[in-house]
C-alpha cells in the first residue's frame, strides 16, 4: 500500500505531456509517474480530454488508494462531487445562491491536500471580505488542525498583495510601508488643497497666512504644487484648484481676510477623481504591455486631474505609505515587470481558488490571470445573477468571456440545487430573476435555474406587507419577530432585518430597543473606529513607520501636551527650509535641542515635543522585544490614558464605552501576538490586519457582534450569509431600485436579499413621505422590483396560494395558515 508521503507536484510529468496541465493536479507519488508514464492512455488524453480524463481519472483511482477519505463530515451531492474531485484544472463553478459554493471550495482544498498530496503552502484562497477569509480559515482549521492551515494563503485581494509587497525582494528598505484607508486619504486630499490653498492665497488674494494647517509634509507639497504646474497662473491646473476651492463659505472668509476651508464634498469628489485617474494610468500600462492602443481618457476626466492624482501618490510615497488602490495596482505593475517576482508568485501558489468570482474588477481579473497564467490551476466559484459591484467596477465579463480566452482548457460545472431556502422561497427568487435582461450566458449554458433540493412538506408562505408609514412597517416587523420566538422558539439570532441604505436601521433601531429585542448593526462602530482607540494606533504606527507624517500629525498633540499649531507651523516652516520631513525635523529637533531656541519655540511647545519624542524613542526600542499586547499596554499606561478619558468624556457610559474598546484593542493585539509572534514585523502585520479589517465596511459589528441578537443589515452586507428569517424592509420605489441606479444590478440586489432566507421571508414596504429624496414631494409606492414580483408571485403561486400571504399584518400561527417550522 502506497504510504500518503507529501507528493511533490507534478511538474516533472507535465514533460510527458505539453499541450496540458494535467500534472498540475499534483496527484501523483513518484511510484505513480512510473506507471502512468508507460500507459498509452495518458500519452494520447490529450487528443481526447473528455474520455480519456476519465480513465485516467479511474486509473488514478486504482493506483491512489482510497485511504485517503476526505477527513469532512459535510456531505456533498453528485454535481458538487464531481466539481471537487475534477481532474480538469481550470474549473468554472457556476451556482446560485445557496448551491453549496463555499462547502465545493473548503471541499477541493481538502481533496487538493488529501487526496493529492498538494503541500498546503501550494494553496492560495482569495476571498472578497475578511470575514469570508475569516470562515474558511476557521472551516480549514477544524480540519487540518491550525499549523497546516496557517501554511496555506486565505485572504483578501488586498491581504495576499500586501503581503507579495513586504517582502523584502519588491519593496526593499520600505517594507513597513504603512497602509492608509480611506479617512487617511481623504486628509492627504484636504492637506494638498490647503497647501495650495496658503499658496495661492498668499498670491492671489494678498492674504497673510499665519502658516499652514495641512497636515503631512507641508514643504513637499507646496514644492510638487509648484513643479506639476499647480502655482502657474493661467495654468489648467491652477484653475482646476480654483474651481475645487471656490466655494461659497470660501468667498466669506477671504472677504474677511481668514484662510478658508476645504468642504469634504470638494474632498471626496476628488479623492473620486484621483481614482479614476489612477485606473486610467493602470489601463494605459496594461495597454502598453499587452502591445494594444492606448485608451483615451475616460469621459469626465482631464489632462489635470491625473496631474492631481500625481500629487497624491506623491504625498503617500514620502509617508512610505500605500492606499488600498495603490495595494493591487502595484502588484499588478510589479507582476507585469519583474519575471522574477512573478515567477516566484506562481511557484509559491501553484493552486489557486477564488470565491465569488462574479464580482472581479478589471483589476483583480488581472491579478488572478497574471498569478494563474502559467500553471493554468484556476478554481473558480460564482454566480453573475448574485453580481452586485457594478458600481464600483466589478464586470460580469471576468466570470464569461474573459476566462474562457485566458484559459482556454477551463471546464464549467454547474451547481443548480439549492440547500438553503424554502421551496417557497426560491420559486419567489426565481420569479424575480426571471425579468432580468443582461446576458446570462456562461459558456454553453444559457440560463442558470435553481431548484430547491429538498422538497419539504410544509413551508411558511412569502409575506408581503404594505403599511401607511416607517413606524407601522417597523411595529409589524417587531410584532412578527416577538411573536416567532415566543409561539416557535426562535431565537433572536435567527433573525435578520435588510435594507438598502445604512439610514434605514436607524428608524429600525428604536423600535427594536422599545421591544427590547437585542440586535446589532452590522457595520456600525466596531472598535478601531472608536476616536480614542485611533489615537492609540496613530502612535502604534508612528512607531512602526517613522516616515508616517500624518500618523505622527495625528497623535502629536493627542492626549494634549502643549504643542500648539503654531509649534507645528514653525517645525513644518524649519522642515521645509531645511529640506526635511516633518518626521525628519522633529527627530534632528530631538537631538540638536538648541533648534528650539532658534526657532523660538516656548517652553511648553519644548516640553511636549521632548516628551513625545522621548516616549516614540522607548516604545521603538521595546517594539522588537515585547509582544504587541505589552506595547499596547505601555503605551495606555505611559499616555495616562484612562485619565485623559476621564476628561474627555462626557459621562459615565461614554467612558465605559471607550473602555470597553481599549479592551477590544488589547484582545486584538493579544490575538496578534499569536499570530504573529513578537517584533517590529508583528507589529506591521497587526497594523495591516486592523486596516484591511476596518475597510471591510461592512465588518459584522466587529467582535462585539453577539450570536443571539437580531442583525441589521445592508443588502451588500448580506451577500454569502444565511437566516433563519429574513425581513426585507423598505421595498419601496425611492429605495429598490435605488434612484440614479442600474435597474439590473438593483434586481440582483433584490435577489440576493431574498435567497438569504432559509426557512421565512418577508418583503415589506411603506408608504410614507421620502426622507432620502428631498426633491421628491411624492408619496411613496412600493418598488416596482416588488410590484412586478408580486404579481408575478401571484401567478407563480397560482397553484398553491398559500405561497404568498399578500398584506402580511396578520400575526403568525392564526387561522391554522401557519405550518409549525421549527428554528
Ligand atoms: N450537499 C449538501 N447537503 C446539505 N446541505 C448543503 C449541501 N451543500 C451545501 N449545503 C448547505 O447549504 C447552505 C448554503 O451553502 P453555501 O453557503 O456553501 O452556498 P453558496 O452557494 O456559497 O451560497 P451563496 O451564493 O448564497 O453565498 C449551507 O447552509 C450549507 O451548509
Amino acid at each position: 500500500m502506497l504510504g500518503r508521503t507529501p507528493a511533490s507536484p507534478l511538474h516533472t510529468v507535465s514533460h510527458s505531456c505539453s499541450s496540458c496541465s494535467w500534472s498540475q493536479c499534483g496527484v501523483l507519488l513518484p511510484s505513480h509517474r512510473r506507471q502512468l508514464q508507460v500507459s498509452p492512455l495518458l500519452l494520447h488524453h490529450c487528443q481526447q480530454p473528455v474520455r480519456t480524463w476519465s480513465l485516467a481519472a479511474s486509473l488514478l483511482q486504482e493506483i491512489t488508494p482510497s485511504t485517503a477519505p476526505i477527513p469532512s463530515r459535510e456531505p456533498l451531492s453528485k454535481e458538487q462531487l464531481a466539481a471537487v474531485e475534477s481532474m480538469d484544472t481550470c474549473i468554472r463553478v457556476v451556482a446560485g445562491p445557496g448551491s453549496g459554493k463555499t462547502r465545493v471550495l473548503t471541499h477541493r482544498v481538502v481533496h487538493l491536500i488529501s487526496n493529492c498530496g498538494v503541500p498546503a503552502h501550494e494553496i492560495l484562497f482569495i476571498t472578497f471580505t475578511n470575514k469570508a477569509a475569516q470562515e474558511i480559515r476557521e472551516r480549514l482549521e477544524k480540519i487540518f488542525g491550525s499549523e497546516l492551515a496557517r501554511d496555506m494563503m486565505v485572504g483578501t485581494f488586498h491581504s495576499l498583495c500586501a503581503k507579495i509587497l513586504r517582502w523584502k525582494l519588491c519593496s526593499g528598505a520600505h517594507n513597513n510601508f504603512a497602509i492608509y484607508d480611506e479617512e487617511d486619504s481623504l486628509r492627504v486630499v484636504r492637506s494638498i488643497l490647503i497647501a495650495a490653498q496658503d499658496a495661492c492665497s498668499q498670491e492671489d488674494y494678498g492674504l497673510m497666512t499665519s502658516g499652514s494647517k495641512a497636515e503631512g509634509n507641508y514643504s513637499d507639497l507646496v514644492l510638487d504644487l509648484k513643479t506639476l504646474g499647480f502655482l502657474t497662473n493661467g495654468s489648467s491646473e491652477k484653475r482646476l484648484l480654483r474651481k475645487c476651492l471656490a466655494s461659497k463659505e470660501n468667498s466669506v472668509q477671504r472677504d474677511k481676510g481668514k484662510a478658508a476651508s476645504v468642504p469634504s464634498a470638494t474632498i471626496k469628489k476628488l479623492l473620486d477623481s484621483i481614482r479614476r485617474s489612477r485606473l486610467h494610468k493602470l489601463t494605459c500600462f496594461l495597454a502598453e504591455r499587452k502591445n494594444l492602443n492606448v485608451p483615451q481618457l475616460p469621459k469626465g476626466l482631464q489632462e489635470e486631474e491625473l496631474k492631481f492624482a500625481t500629487l497624491y501618490e506623491n504625498a503617500l510615497r514620502r509617508n512610505n505609505a500605500l492606499d488600498f488602490d495603490d495595494l493591487i495596482q502595484l502588484v499588478v505593475q510589479l507582476l507585469h515587470n519583474n519575471g522574477y517576482v512573478r515567477e516566484l508568485c506562481q511557484k509559491r501558489w501553484k493552486y489557486i481558488l477564488v470565491d465569488e468570482f462574479q464580482d472581479t474588477d478589471m483589476v483583480q481579473y488581472e491579478l488572478i490571470r497574471l498569478l494563474a497564467s502559467e500553471n493554468q490551476n484556476l478554481f473558480i466559484v460564482g454566480d453573475i445573477d448574485q453580481a452586485i459591484y457594478g458600481w464600483r467596477g466589478a464586470e460580469i465579463k471576468h466570470m464569461q468571456k474573459s476566462l474562457e480566452e485566458d484559459f482556454p482548457a477551463i471546464r464549467t460545472f454547474q451547481l443548480g440545487e439549492n440547500y438553503r431556502s424554502s421551496s417557497y422561497i426560491v420559486k419567489a427568487a426565481s420569479v424575480v430573476l426571471s425579468f432580468s435582461r443582461y446576458d446570462r450566458r456562461i459558456g454553453s449554458l444559457r440560463s442558470l435555474s435553481l431548484v430547491p433540493a429538498v422538497k419539504e412538506r410544509k413551508a411558511a408562505p412569502i409575506g408581503i406587507g404594505e403599511f401607511n408609514d416607517q413606524t407601522s412597517e417597523a411595529n409589524f416587523v417587531v410584532s412578527e419577530i416577538l411573536n416567532l420566538v415566543s409561539k416557535r422558539k426562535a431565537n433572536w439570532g435567527s433573525f435578520a432585518l435588510l435594507y438598502r441604505t445604512r439610514v434605514q436601521a436607524l428608524q429600525l433601531g428604536p423600535a427594536l430597543s422599545r421591544a427590547k429585542i437585542p440586535y446589532s448593526i452590522v457595520g456600525i462602530t466596531p472598535f478601531y473606529a472608536d476616536k480614542e482607540v485611533k489615537t492609540l494606533l496613530a502612535y502604534l504606527q508612528y512607531v512602526s513607520n517613522p516616515d508616517n507624517a500624518f500618523a505622527l500629525d495625528y497623535c502629536l498633540n493627542k492626549p494634549s501636551r502643549g504643542i500648539g499649531n503654531k509649534t507645528i507651523e514653525k517645525v513644518k516652516g524649519w522642515a521645509g527650509n531645511n529640506k526635511l520631513s516633518f518626521p525628519q525635523a522633529l527627530e534632528k529637533i530631538f537631538v540638536e535641542s538648541m533648534t528650539f531656541k532658534q526657532l523660538g519655540i516656548r517652553s511648553n511647545g519644548r516640553d511636549g515635543i521632548m516628551n513625545f519624542m522621548e516616549l516614540i524613542r522607548d516604545l521603538r526600542e521595546l517594539s522588537s522585544k515585547i509582544s504587541i499586547a505589552q506595547l499596547t499596554r505601555t503605551l495606555i499606561y505611559k499616555l495616562n490614558f484612562e485619565d485623559h478619558l476621564l476628561k474627555v468624556t462626557k459621562d459615565e457610559e461614554e467612558f465605559r464605552r471607550h473602555m470597553e474598546r481599549l479592551q477590544q484593542l488589547s484582545v486584538a493585539a493579544e490575538n496578534a501576538q499569536a499570530l504573529y509572534g513578537v517584533g517590529d514585523k508583528a507589529l506591521c502585520s497587526f497594523l495591516e490586519d486592523i486596516t484591511l479589517v476596518a475597510s471591510n465596511e461592512e465588518t459584522p459589528g466587529g467582535d462585539t457582534a453577539g450570536v443571539n441578537e437580531v442583525k441589521l443589515l445592508t443588502l451588500h452586507a448580506s451577500k454569502g450569509l444565511e437566516f433563519d428569517v429574513v425581513f426585507l424592509v423598505g421595498a419601496r420605489d425611492d429605495l429598490l431600485p435605488l434612484e440614479d441606479a442600474d435597474d439590473e444590478e438593483e434586481r440582483r440586489l433584490f435577489y440576493v436579499g431574498i435567497t438569504r432566507a432559509r426557512k421565512r421571508l418577508y418583503l415589506t414596504f411603506n408608504h410614507s413621505r421620502s426622507p432620502w429624496v428631498d426633491s421628491n414631494p411624492q408619496m411613496s409606492s412600493g418598488s416596482t422590483l416588488l410590484e412586478v414580483a408580486k404579481c408575478e408571485f401571484m401567478l407563480a403561486f397560482a397553484q398553491k396560494p398559500e405561497g404568498v400571504m399578500y398584506q402580511a399584518m396578520e400575526p403568525v400561527g392564526r387561522d391554522g395558515v401557519e405550518p409549525e417550522i421549527e428554528y
